[in-house]
């Protein structure tokens, strides 16, 4: 089904969810059917509770109310280390599709990773398990029931992106299992953003979030109906508004997947604009974004189905080290390097 006439189908993941063999492999033929050719579905019948959904809502939007001297306390202290609080216009988005003259996003933001380890498993014991692995920041003084509701949320996001990476799997002929072993001990950055209102214009050209695609597998996206939204190019270049559906999850491919799959499937340019200024006041927006990450030593290259049909435009790289590269390029922005400095 096609909301309106947008390129962006709204998917009913219901059949796969309940886990019989043919309903898994009918939502998996829609699934493949988006990644293929606009890189965006939205879900719906995904089984995620509302309950959790609320709470870690409620729970960012608490955070983002602090004053900014509390929600600065949350900062991580160290560039190396993306964890914690980020101030607003320190992250530049665009920058990572190579645009130098792009302004900083109009955004704040808070990011967590991965708590539950087995410190025992030699993975987690490598330079550069140490170095992703870090401990989280958490609001416990000032928001306490935010970790325990980001957590639960997180939860649910890993199990909701394992079951649509089975769907990716089954769309793309493999074993329906094919990505678990690159995916077990995944590195995921869940990232909550918050788009303030915007009582004044902003600089000429700058956006709530620049142009870009995303970096790693499958991006999870929660996010609400606010004027000011997310916008998809299609292939001819148009910008195209996301659908919002009440419920429903915004679900998009990042580089990963355009690399394993050698371009069949596709990472899709996005953006979040302004509101209008009319719309400026009461535009505030939040959105709950889980960036499902392999494992830091997947190996992304070419998956045999694909290799069958054309040969390798990528050269082989890691899980980590395209994240590396991109998340270098978001951050090279002077007050991401004041503010962490100080
Ligand atoms: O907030 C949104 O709607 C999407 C933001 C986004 O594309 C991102 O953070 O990568
Ligand atoms: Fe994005």
């Amino acid at each position: 089904m096609k909301f309106d006439g947008n390129p962006v189908p709204v998917i009913d993941i219901s059949a796969a969810v309940s886990g019989s063999e043919s309903g898994k492999q009918a939502v998996a033929d829609k699934v493949g059917a988006a990644a293929r050719s606009i890189g965006f579905l939205v879900i719906s019948g995904h089984g995620v509770s509302e309950a959790v959904i609320e709470a870690a809502s409620a729970a960012s939007r608490r955070f983002f109310d602090l004053p900014p001297e509390r929600k600065a306390a949350y900062r991580s202290g160290d560039p190396e280390i993306y964890r914690g609080y980020f101030g607003m216009e320190t992250g530049n988005l665009a920058a990572t599709i190579g645009d130098k003259q792009a302004k900083p996003d109009h955004r704040e933001y808070f990011n967590f990773g991965r708590f539950e380890i087995n410190s025992g498993d030699p993975y987690y014991q490598t330079e550069t398990a140490h170095r992703i692995f870090k401990e989280n920041i958490w609001p416990e003084a000032d928001v306490p029931e935010f970790k325990p509701a980001l957590m639960a949320y997180y939860k649910e996001m890993e199990r909701l992106g394992n079951l649509l990476m089975e769907l990716c799997a089954r769309a793309l002929e493999l074993s329906p299992d094919w990505f678990v072993d690159k995916y077990d001990k995944h590195i995921t950055n869940m990232v909550v953003t918050n788009y303030p209102d915007q009582p004044e214009e902003l600089e000429l050209g700058q956006l709530r979030a620049g142009a870009h695609t995303d970096y790693g597998g499958l991006t999870l996206l929660k996010t609400e109906d606010k004027p000011g939204g997310l916008e998809v190019q299609t292939k001819d270049g148009r910008w195209v508004p996301v659908p919002i559906v009440p419920g429903a999850y915004i679900v998009n491919l990042g580089d990963l997947m355009a690399q394993w799959t050698n371009d069949e499937w596709v990472s899709t340019m996005h953006r979040v604009v302004n509101p209008s200024r009319e719309l400026g006041v009461g535009s505030r927006r939040q959105s709950l974004v889980f960036f499902h990450q392999p494992n830091y030593d997947a190996p992304i290259e070419c998956i045999p189905t694909c290799a069958t049909r054309s040969a390798p435009k990528y050269a082989p790289t890691t899980s980590i080290d395209h994240l590396d590269m991109k998340m270098n390029q978001m951050n090279d922005t002077p007050k991401f390097t004041q503010i962490e400095a100080a």
